[in-house]
Order: structure tokens, then C-alpha cells, then sequence
């Protein structure tokens, strides 16, 4: 076990990369999946069950357990791993991108940014310096930087004007982060889908130095064009032997693209939330269970999976449990999604360290069949 936070690139093919990020609580297998466990939970799933589907690592959002139940509360308890039970590495976000779509009555000052909670309405204030103090009381093993996020579509001068106060934000998170071996902190590139401003917000983060920097900006409606478009260069501006982060991606097909075009790591509520409604992610494509067509269907969802859904339970059975509004439909429908999203990430890793990721990429989006299935 390391004291240290190391990041290993073992293989390279193209631009897609397969490593190991070392951390004092456990190794992550990069590319990596990040489930998001908001209020200290990955909703619907037991700690022991996120790890059977094959997780390294969790997220942790900043925004939601400083408001409920506080950071305080939860470094009184002993930190958020042992608060949670979940003692491998967590990253935690910094709380801005969460105020900005959550939060009431927002102010944006050089400071930072006062807000009204939207559970009861009281007043807060994130600012860099608080940020970093609210990750260090939950003990998250990867803080992120301060930052703000732009609303897409955005003019450019927009864009730069906020692009460069993330940047200021990224020095004050980083002051005040200060010298803490065996965590690590994270900044994160802006610049919208414009490339000069990218380059801009890459050259100032490796200015500041920081032990992994993640693509922020994106996942923000601008649609999966776009994305690849800026994502076929941002990364070329990070440093090659520091992980790199794609915040809040996504559809399988966004992650593989992701993959394909340099990032390491990324989180998404998608698996798990789609868990909740209805809607499983196979390998020939979407199922929506909740469709009356599988009322008699003794067919398992997938056929080629392993998970507990899968293995044990009849499509039938799953679209009788959901259309019931029982518990046990939100439990296997999130762990199938979560175990058929870290089994894309294996399969990812196999095949850069092999060197046959065209080929696979080849079959993935050949396996897909359109619409329900
Ligand atoms: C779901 N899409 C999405 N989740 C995000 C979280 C983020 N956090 C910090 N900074 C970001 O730029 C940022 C962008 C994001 N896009």
C-alpha cells in the first residue's frame, strides 16, 4: 500500500491510454468509471455491491453533503469513508457546478458564490478556501479545484471571462489546499468548445501544477459532436503523465469516444439514475423495461452478463417489479447498468493494453442495435 498518489501509464494505443492511479486507500484502474454517490450513498446499491461491479472508485458531491449533513458532522463521525463504509478512494467535486444548477438565488463575486439551499432555503457561501476545507473535513482522497462552469451556448467573451476567473479560483484552491501527501488535487480546464481559450486554461492549470486535471466545461447540452470536437484537442494541452478527468460523461458511446481521444477518467449519474427509470443499458443498446412487450418475456435482459439481474431475474419479472414501483426494481436494474458500465471500462483496458482498441471500438458500436431491443 502507497502513501503516495502516482499515476502509472502502462499502454498506449492512438490516444487512449490504460494505467494505474496509485492512492494510500487502493489502486484505480485507468480508464476509469466513477458512480456517483451524491449523499453519501450510490443510490439503491449496498458499498459492497458498487465494488462487486467492479468500481475502484466513488464520487462525492461537495454541494449536497455540506448542506445535508454538513462536513462538520460527517468529520466528527470519522470522515466520509468510514461514515459511508466505503474505504477505497473517493473523489469529491468542489461544489460550484452543483450551485449553479441546484442552488436559489445565486451571487457570482470574484470571492466566490453565496447561495439559498434548495432543501430549506438557508444562506451559503462557497468560495476557493471553503471548498478546499469542506473536502479535507470528509477526507476525499481527490479534491477538486473551485471552479465555475458556463452555461453553454456562451459568447466568447463570456467564455474567457470565465474561463479566467477559474483560473484565479485554481491558485486560491491550490494556496489553500497546501502540502497534504496521499491526497491529491485535481484542476480542472475551461474555455467552452473554443480551442484557444482551452490551450489558455491548460498552459495557466500546469503554471499553478496539480496532480491531475480533469476537462470541465462540457456535458453541459452543447451534444456529442461538439463534445469530440473539443475533446480532439483539449487533452493534447495536459501533461501526458498526469491522469486526465471528463466531469459528468455519460452514454456509453460518449465514454468510449471519451476513451479514444485521451481521457482517463470520468462520472456520470446516468447508469444509476437510469437504474431508477427504467432504463438498462445493454450491449445491443438501450432496454426501456417499463415497454408492455416484455410483460411476458422470461428472457433475461442481457444474455452475455454476469450481474445478479441477469443472471437471476426474467425480463418479465423486471418490468412486473417496476411497473410495481417496488424497491427491488431501482436495486437490480442500478447494479446491472453500474456492473454493464464498469465491464465497457474492462473491456476498454484490455484492449488498449493489447493494442486492439480499433478493433474493439469496431465491435462495441457494431453490437448496438437502434432503439429498444
Ligand atoms: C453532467 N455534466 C457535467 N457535470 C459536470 C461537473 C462539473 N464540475 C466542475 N466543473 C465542471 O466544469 C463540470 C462540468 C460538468 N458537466
Amino acid at each position: 500500500m502507497t502513501e503516495r498518489f502516482s499515476f502509472e501509464l502502462k499502454a498506449t494505443d492512438g490516444k487512449a491510454r490504460t494505467g494505474v492511479i496509485n492512492t494510500p486507500r487502493g489502486e484505480i484502474r485507468t480508464p476509469a468509471f466513477m458512480p456517483v454517490g451524491t449523499a453519501a450513498t450510490v443510490k439503491a446499491m449496498m458499498p459492497e455491491s458498487v465494488r462487486a461491479t467492479g468500481a475502484d472508485i466513488l464520487l462525492g458531491n461537495t454541494y449536497h453533503l455540506m448542506l445535508r449533513p454538513t462536513a462538520e458532522r460527517i468529520d466528527r463521525l470519522g470522515g466520509l469513508h468510514k461514515f459511508m463504509n466505503w474505504d477505497r478512494p473517493i473523489l469529491t467535486d468542489s461544489g460550484g457546478f452543483q450551485v449553479m444548477s441546484l442552488a436559489g438565488l445565486r451571487k457570482l463575486t470574484e470571492k466566490g458564490v453565496t447561495f439559498k439551499s434548495h432543501i430549506d432555503g438557508s444562506k451559503h457561501e462557497l468560495t476557493p478556501e471553503r471548498s478546499m476545507e469542506i473536502q479535507k473535513l470528509l477526507g476525499s482522497d481527490i479534491v477538486m479545484c473551485f471552479d465555475e462552469c458556463p452555461a453553454l451556448p456562451a459568447d466568447r467573451d463570456r467564455i474567457a471571462e470565465s474561463m479566467r476567473l477559474s483560473m484565479r479560483w485554481a491558485a486560491r484552491s491550490k494556496e489553500a489546499f497546501g502540502d497534504r501527501p496521499g491526497h491529491a488535487l485535481f484542476g480542472i480546464q475551461q474555455g467552452g468548445l473554443e480551442a484557444d481559450f482551452r490551450e489558455e486554461s491548460a498552459e495557466a492549470l500546469k503554471e499553478i501544477g496539480f496532480d491531475g486535471y480533469a476537462v470541465g466545461g462540457l456535458a453541459v447540452g452543447e451534444g456529442q459532436e461538439a463534445m469530440f470536437g473539443c475533446l480532439d484537442h483539449a487533452p493534447d494541452h495536459l501533461p501526458k503523465d498526469k491522469p486526465r478527468y471528463l466531469m459528468g460523461v455519460g452514454k456509453p458511446d460518449d465514454i468510449v469516444g471519451a476513451v479514444a481521444r485521451g481521457i482517463d477518467m470520468m462520472d456520470c449519474v446516468l447508469p444509476s439514475r437510469s437504474g431508477r427509470t427504467g432504463q438498462v443499458f445493454t450491449r445491443r443498446g438501450v432496454v426501456n423495461i417499463k415497454n408492455a412487450r416484455h410483460a411476458d418475456d422470461p428472457r433475461p435482459l442481457d444474455e452475455a452478463c454476469s450481474c445478479p439481474a441477469c443472471s437471476n431475474y426474467s425480463r418479465a419479472y423486471l418490468h412486473h417489479v417496476y411497473r410495481s414501483n417496488e424497491m427491488i426494481s431501482g436495486m437490480l436494474l442500478t447494479w446491472h447498468n453500474l456492473h454493464y458500465f464498469q465491464e465497457i471500462m474492462q473491456g476498454m483496458r484490455d484492449a488498449i493494453g493489447a493494442g486492439t482498441f480499433e478493433d474493439w471500438q469496431a465491435e462495441f458500436h457494431a453490437q448496438r442495435a437502434q432503439g429498444d431491443i
